[in-house]
């Protein structure tokens, strides 16, 4: 063994011997093991290799690290989300929990899904499926003081106990090391020169003159148009610097970071597309922006113009609507807000609406999703005239960005956050994505700001690796 034979010795002897107590498990059961790992406590975050998964949510102090995975399952088409759902309730019913300690941390499956079902994901996101399912071998866990590992293994384990102890803390021992080392900040801000975009500015503009003649023909009532700019540095953009960007610029947002082969993806969003406690349901409304000030008095005074704002109230009604519709048919007491309240970012405000309900007996995360996705936040109204409308202009291929990705519990509780405010990391290269909802009398020139604005969030991330 490579690692330090000591420094593992009592946790090999306590998983072995944990494994060699589990049950017998019918041969495509889940059996996951969870000690606790005070040592997380002065570790520094860092993806986790090809097929790692960081999410974390800093105000709820919630830190989760996957790497490698027990189970795995891709999915693309109109039935993805129907067959994500089904697989996790697979693995769901045969997931067998050892947590001696009794520790307030779950195991979990992490999940992410692109924006458009039949979406190839080409170009940079050749590296990702269209949708996935993957329950990490290990997954280091922080939840508020609780700091603990859980360990996955997708087979009955008994007779492998040694070996898969052997195992696990060889793994472990190949990850703490890369989470070790604090990301030192970078001496002075990367440059970042921008070598190509997608669309161009006059195309931009076209586009959106061309939805609203579609709006003015009674075709279309909201569509949300994107652009891509990608990014190249004069080194490789670090990844734990990267991280640690996202905690201290954006720590109200949820942070995610999916590694695949060679390309990470990096996100801070504000958007949750839904959130399973129990039975309990909330997704949020999310739409209609201005830009923040440092300034107090002028900050609250563009708080209280895009509150007045009837144009973004009209913008932010329709999706606060087609979300409540959306999940009528699972879910029992639909309630919002009468009036949406500010969300306030680093850089930006939006209109905020957090939308209820309680989840009829039978359904999941997914049934939610698949009838939530995509909302007029990130898609438009009528959703099919959007959608066409978006794969007729050519941009409905948007990979991962305005998706959503999050996690499951065994229990079936889960979260799963709108893929925004987001970049694809490689090398020394980054695309990043951006977008704004266009209603009928929306300024085409300020929405472009808008998403200038969007784009920044991320900039700035990235400046700092
Ligand atoms: C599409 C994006 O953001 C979405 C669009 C918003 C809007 O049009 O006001 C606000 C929040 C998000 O739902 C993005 O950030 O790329």
């Amino acid at each position: 063994m490579t690692f330090p034979e000591n420094r593992y010795a009592p946790l090999r002897r306590r998983l072995q011997a944990l494994l060699a107590s589990a049950p017998i498990e019918p041969p495509d059961a889940l059996l996951s093991v969870t000690v606790p790992w005070p040592e997380l406590r002065d570790l520094h975050p860092a993806p986790a290799g090809d097929g790692g998964v960081y999410w974390a949510r800093p105000a709820r102090s919630q830190y989760r690290l996957g790497a490698g995975h027990a189970a795995r399952f891709t999915a693309e088409g109109s039935q993805r989300l129907p067959l994500l759902e089904r697989t996790l309730g697979r693995w769901r019913s045969h997931w067998r929990h050892l947590n001696p300690d009794g520790l307030a941390l779950a195991p979990h499956a992490f999940l992410a899904f692109a924006f458009a079902a039949d979406d190839p994901c080409g170009g940079p996101w050749s590296e990702f499926p269209n949708a996935m399912a993957q329950v990490p071998e290990l997954l280091l866990q922080r939840n508020g003081d609780t700091y603990g590992i859980t360990f996955t293994t997708p087979w009955p384990a008994a007779s492998a106990a040694a070996q898969l102890a052997d195992s696990w803390c060889a793994r472990l021992d190949d990850l703490l090391r890369t989470l070790r080392e604090p990301a030192q900040p970078a001496a002075c801000p990367t440059p970042l020169a921008r070598t190509a975009w997608e669309p161009g500015d006059g195309e931009w503009l076209a586009r959106v003159a061309a939805a609203q003649a579609d709006m003015a023909a009674g075709q279309l009532e909201k569509v949300v148009l994107s652009r891509r700019v990608r990014v190249q540095a004069p080194h490789d953009l670090q990844l734990p610097r990267l991280l640690a960007a996202l905690a201290y610029r954006h720590p109200c947002c949820t942070h995610l970071a999916i590694s695949m082969a060679t390309t990470t993806l990096l996100a801070a969003t504000p958007e949750r597309l839904a959130v399973l406690t129990g039975s309990e349901v909330e997704s949020d409304a999310l739409a209609g922006t201005i830009p923040r000030a440092p300034d107090e008095r002028v900050d609250s005074e563009l708080g209280e113009r895009l509150l007045a704002d009837p144009k973004s109230r009209a913008e932010h009604r329709l999706v606060v609507e087609a979300v409540a519709a959306a999940l009528g048919p699972l879910c029992e007491d639909v309630a919002a807000p009468a009036a949406p309240v500010l969300a306030k970012l680093r850089s930006l405000q939006h209109l905020w609406t957090p939308v209820r309900g309680h989840l009829r007996n039978g359904a999941g995360l997914l049934d939610l999703a698949g009838l939530l996705h995509p909302t007029p936040a990130v898609g438009g109204t009528p959703r099919p005239a959007a959608m066409a409308w978006l794969r007729d202009h050519g941009e409905s291929e948007r990979g991962w960005y305005t998706g959503a990705a999050g996690w499951m519990d065994a229990a079936g509780d889960g979260e799963l956050s709108v893929i925004l405010r987001c970049a694809l990391v490689q090398g020394a290269r980054a695309e990043l994505f951006a977008g704004a909802g266009i209603v009928a009398d929306s300024d085409s020139a300020g929405e472009l700001e808008e998403t200038e604005l969007k784009l920044q969030a991320m900039l700035e991330v990235l400046a700092d690796g």
